[in-house]
């Protein structure tokens, strides 16, 4: 299962937790990125631009290929075209975890990890231009501001579908 969505919707957060539950890895992207770069997400956007972390962000979804896992994607996977068609191309549900801005906006606003996170208004025109992206990428959407666990129960009935 590949989970999307904007930053603050819990892709890392319920992916360890459904990870216990469906007993399979977690692969988080981000976390891939910045061992593979040896460099946080901060430098690498510093040094080689949002372009270098999204080639990056590819190379590491591409090394998941077919394995068993859950992905946990970085926020902005879906707008770069070759991350997308990776995406359209694996063979497991992609689930588009959604909420309200505002919602989002309280979970990562005072997170400095995230070089894109400045203004409310910078962060809210990145969502309004994502959200088109993220629902033609997903097999799936589902509510992310319910509490996690809430959010588990409905990826847990998502893999029952399609392992039938
Ligand atoms: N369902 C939830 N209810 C309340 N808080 C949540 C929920 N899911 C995640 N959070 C909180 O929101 C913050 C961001 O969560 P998380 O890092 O999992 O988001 P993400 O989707 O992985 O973001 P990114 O795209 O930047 O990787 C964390 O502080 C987390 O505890
Ligand atoms: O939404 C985004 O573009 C990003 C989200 C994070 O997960 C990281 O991948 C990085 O901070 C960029
Ligand atoms: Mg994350």
């Amino acid at each position: 299962m590949i989970l999307i969505g904007f930053m603050g919707s819990g892709k890392s957060t319920v992916a360890h937790t459904l990870s216990d539950k469906m007993n399979l890895p977690v692969i988080d992207l981000d976390k891939e990125v910045v061992r593979m770069a040896g460099m946080e997400i901060r430098e690498i956007f510093e040094t080689e631009g949002e372009a270098g972390f999204r080639r990056r962000e590819f190379e590491a979804l591409d090394q998941v290929g077919d394995s068993e896992c859950i992905v946990a994607t970085g926020g902005g996977v879906v707008t770069y075209a070759p991350s997308r068609r990776l995406l359209q191309n694996m063979d497991v549900p992609v689930v588009y975890l959604h909420a309200d801005f505002d919602t989002l906006y309280t979970r990562i606003k005072d997170d400095s990890n995230r070089p894109l996170v400045r203004s409310r208004e910078q962060v809210n025109a990145l969502y309004e231009q994502r959200l088109h992206i993220y629902r033609s990428a997903a097999d799936h959407e589902i509510d992310c501001s319910a509490s996690v666990e809430a959010v588990v129960s409905k990826l847990l009935a998502i893999s029952q579908i399609r392992r039938v």
